[in-house]
């Protein structure tokens, strides 16, 4: 057990107050409130382990109070170096430096390289990672796609920043750069009290594992020894501020306030270590990201050393007061410092012979003091282990609970999984029923569809959709989120006031009863017996795992509800597009009798006139008069003007256009035109004659039958005219009525077209969702055959787990064994001493063997 290293360092003043009524006196590792005469003000004096004036380098800071901690973690110890102080108090500057005077970070770096230059017996692999926790959030700066990232545990590593970037390096001028690079992602900002005040806390992270060489083994390596794994931290916290001096609103304010209530939370943690052990309690190590992080610095595993600096203008006396006092306590607290190994199971075996083979030689030596040492050395040893095994008992009942939580989780996969496959079927039968259908629809008798429009049929080639059943929609269970290893404290609005910074300086522990216990410290350890420094996959790694199946699940369930929204948009579609398509064929359909049953009435027409002619014809004896030139003439233009419009009805009925100007029209309309010339020249011709008789004598006319002939000649030729003249007038309708007809047909066509193209573009639309379908359930096969995987590596685990609790209980009852040899041998050892006395009482000291 070890403490921690506090020192003090005083930044030199801003500007040279003559005025001052106090100042602060630094002398050795004191530093005391004096008044400006020099008599010291009681209660304000403080020692650290070092206390730095102004004048001051970083270099002789380094040398102090970090280079044993950096030698110590290349040698395989946890170590921490942070700084802790009022805003504008010189923390930035201590970790970074200046150009001319290079902070601490700079000088760890280069010592490092430069210690494992001078190991030649060892191999080194170090890793670097830089973050910061700007408003209680991580965020990594040597990668900006990293941003707030969530603080996990496991057995292998630990507490660990998820997602942080790591880069491996291989010298000094390597891990600078990447220094320099995070710099600048660094949140910085300006307030009243310090023109580039650090918004957040950053951690600059070195990860150094080491093995030793063997040079006589085949390989290189030494086959029984261990590897070891330690991790620096390098922290520049940002410094405690009084919002009235900063100035701060706004931005600067809530910052001001996440970094105030953070620091409040570490003080608490420091306060609570710097109980003691029995009256310490819960440690609130949960209460905020950056205890969590340094959860092992404080009270942990790791060596650690604070820099607490100080501003010495007198109007920061308080706070330079609050900060001596967190500096008091920290000084109090103990760690329980170790080289963290990775042994593997023939280096413990050799390590154990070892030590039985020193203790045999020891005591045939009969070396007693040097026994009793390491007897007492043994004892310690043993309550060490026990501790870590108990420590160990309890991660495997965490891991335990871990475990269940998991198998909560791959079980609501599970279900999920089940869920996608019933959809993925339903797909399966839908598409079944879709291909059934589309067979019986190729025998178009069944359907009973008229056959002018059958011929059209595959153009309206629509599947008939399924309509979708109720157990289609995926219900969504609600996972339970990760659990969350560092919880938030519930407002950080109520800090940043006066007050509440006077009781954090002050060593004020708010009710920490009232907060959630934090679980029990876990040891930093490592993967067993990996001497090849290949990563063991870890639980983590399994969660990691789990947790992308589970995305991928939920990804491809939003496909498929996607997919299935798309589908019934699809069908409804589809509904309503046959609905137009069959008011189209019905609409079609009665254009296309239209001419049908006009080309009947002309041709009933036709047979109404040949009959009135032929009577006509039968009263005119004499072919001779003008009635009958005027009724074969009539005639003549009838029968012209019926084939005519048969004709036209004709072509219409073929689907062939009709033009005016086409030649077969041109035609008739000549041959209709010349016959009407040619009766009408007739006419004429004979009505002259008639004249001329009726003026000669106009009396006797009346009686003659001449007269009554010429009269009733006019009244059919009359009636002839109007019957042409009404005749004239249908046709011309007629030719409207088909004009129009024929206009509507050609829109009809077009739709028609329309709707094929959409049919296509549907069935292609259909096609390609099958097809997603199908991969979706192959997708879905594979995350079964990956979720079985999971399953069964973490069966493994667990029977890994097993074991692993079965060793240590073997462990336990190994060490049990051997305390008892250690007491008979210590019994062996106080009879020998006993006789040597009895043999000889002079030359044996009184105090050995009591
Ligand atoms: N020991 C020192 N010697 C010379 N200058 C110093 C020293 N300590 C601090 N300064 C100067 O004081 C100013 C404030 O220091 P710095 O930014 O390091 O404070 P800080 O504690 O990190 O502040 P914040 O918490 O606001 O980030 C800087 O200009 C810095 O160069």
């Amino acid at each position: 057990m070890e403490k921690i290293c506090v020192a003090v360092r005083v930044r030199p003043p801003v500007s040279q107050d003559a005025s001052v009524a106090t100042y602060w006196n630094v002398e050795d590792n004191r530093i005391s409130l004096h008044r400006p005469h020099g008599t010291p003000i009681s209660g304000a004096s403080y020692a650290f382990d070092h206390v730095f004036d102004e004048t001051c380098s970083n270099a002789q800071v380094y040398e102090l109070l970090t280079r044993d901690l950096i030698h110590a973690a290349v040698k395989g110890f946890n170590g921490t170096a942070f700084a802790y102080g009022q805003t504008s108090s010189g923390k930035t500057f201590t970790m970074n430096g200046s150009a001319n005077d290079p902070g601490i970070i700079h000088r760890a770096v280069e010592d490092i390289f430069e210690k494992i230059q001078a190991m030649s017996d060892r191999e080194f692999l170090i890793r670097v990672s830089y973050m910061e926790i700007y408003n209680e959030e991580i965020n990594d700066l040597l990668s900006l796609e990293n941003q707030k990232l969530q603080i996990h545990e496991s057995l292998e590593r630990g507490i660990f920043v998820a997602g942080l970037k790591e880069e491996i390096v291989n010298n000094a001028e390597q891990v600078l750069h990447l220094k320099e690079s995070g710099e600048v992602n660094r949140h910085f900002g300006e307030t009243n009290m310090n023109v580039r005040s650090s918004r957040s806390h950053t951690i600059f992270r070195m990860v150094i594992e080491s093995r030793g060489k063997d040079t006589n083994s085949s390989n290189g390596y030494s086959g029984s020894d261990a590897v070891r794994v330690s991790v620096l931290n390098l922290v520049d916290l940002a410094g405690s501020e009084r919002i009235a001096k900063t100035g701060a609103g706004g931005v600067r304010l809530k910052e001001g306030k996440y970094i105030n209530k953070s620091l409040m939370v570490l003080g608490n943690v420091i306060n609570k270590l710097s109980d003691g052990a029995k009256q310490r309690g819960h440690i609130p190590y949960r209460d905020s990201k950056l205890t969590r992080i340094l959860q092992s610095a404080l009270g942990g595993n790791a060596k650690t050393s604070i820099i607490c600096t100080l501003a010495p203008e007198e109007v920061h006396i308080e706070e330079t007061k609050g900060t001596l006092q967190f500096a008091s306590r920290a000084k109090r607290i103990t760690n329980c410092a170790q080289v963290n190994e990775i042994l593997t199971d023939a280096a413990l075996l050799k390590r154990q012979k070892l030590e039985i083979e020193e203790l045999r030689n020891k005591l045939q030596g009969s070396h007693a003091e040097v026994l009793e040492q390491e007897i007492l050395k043994l004892r310690n040893e043993m309550l060490k282990y026990e501790l870590e095994r108990e420590k160990l008992e309890m991660q495997l009942e965490e891991e335990r609970r871990s475990h269940k939580e998991r198998d909560q989780c791959i079980r609501e996969q599970q279900m999920k999984i089940e869920n996608l496959s019933s959809l993925v079927t339903f797909s399966d039968c839908d598409r079944n029923s879709s291909q059934e259908h589309d067979s019986r629809r190729e025998s178009p008798k069944e359907e009973g569809i008229d056959s002018t429009i059958k011929c059209q049929g595959d153009i309206f080639e629509t599947p008939c959709f399924k309509g979708a059943p109720n157990n289609f929609v995926v219900k969504r269970s609600n996972y339970s989120n990760p659990p969350d290893f560092s919880p938030l404290p519930d407002s950080f609005s109520d800090v940043a006031d006066e007050d509440t910074w006077f009781k954090m300086n002050k060593g004020y522990v708010p009710d920490l009863d009232s907060l959630q216990m934090t679980p029990a410290r876990k040891v930093q350890s490592f993967p067993p017996s990996d001497v090849t420094l290949t990563p063991v996959p870890s639980n983590e790694d399994y969660k990691q795992e789990l947790e992308n199946l589970k995305r991928q699940l939920e990804v491809l369930t939003e496909e498929k509800n996607e997919l299935q929204r798309k589908h019934t948009e699809q069908i409804l579609l589809n509904d309503q597009l046959m609905g137009e398509v069959s008011e189209l064929k019905h609409e079609a359909k009665i254009i296309q009798e239209i001419p049908e049953r006009l080309h009947e009435s002309v041709a009933s027409c036709k047979d109404i006139y040949e009959d009135v002619m032929s009577t006509m014809q039968s009263f005119a004896s004499n072919g001779e008069s003008s009635t009958a030139k005027l009724l074969s003439g009539t005639s003549e233009i009838g029968r012209t003007l019926f084939s005519t419009l048969e004709t036209h009805f004709a072509m219409v009925m073929n689907h062939k256009p009709v033009h005016a100007n086409d030649s077969v029209s041109q035609e008739q309309y000549k041959e209709l035109s010349e016959s009407l010339k040619s009766t009408v020249t007739s006419l004429v011709l004979s009505e002259k004659p008639m004249e001329n008789k009726q003026v000669k004598n106009p009396q006797c006319s009346c009686n003659s039958k001449e007269y009554t002939w010429d009269g009733e000649t006019a009244g059919w030729m009359e009636k002839s005219s109007n019957g042409l003249n009404s005749i004239k007038e249908k046709y011309h309708d007629l030719e409207k009525g088909l004009d129009k007809n024929n206009k509507l047909l050609e829109v009809s066509k077009e739709r028609y077209g329309s709707l094929e193209r959409e049919f296509k573009l549907l069935k292609e639309e259909r096609d390609s969702l099958l097809r997603t379908v199908s991969e979706s359930s192959q997708q879905l096969a594979l995350l079964t055959d990956q979720k079985e995987n999971v399953l069964k590596d973490l069966s493994t685990e667990v029977q890994r787990r097993k074991r692993l609790e079965e060793e240590i209980k073997q462990f336990s009852v190994a060490f049990a064994s051997r305390q008892r040899i250690l007491v008979s041998i210590e019994n062996e050892f106080q009879s020998t001493i006993e006789k040597m006395r009895a043999q000889n009482p002079v030359s044996l000291p009184k105090s050995l063997g009591s």
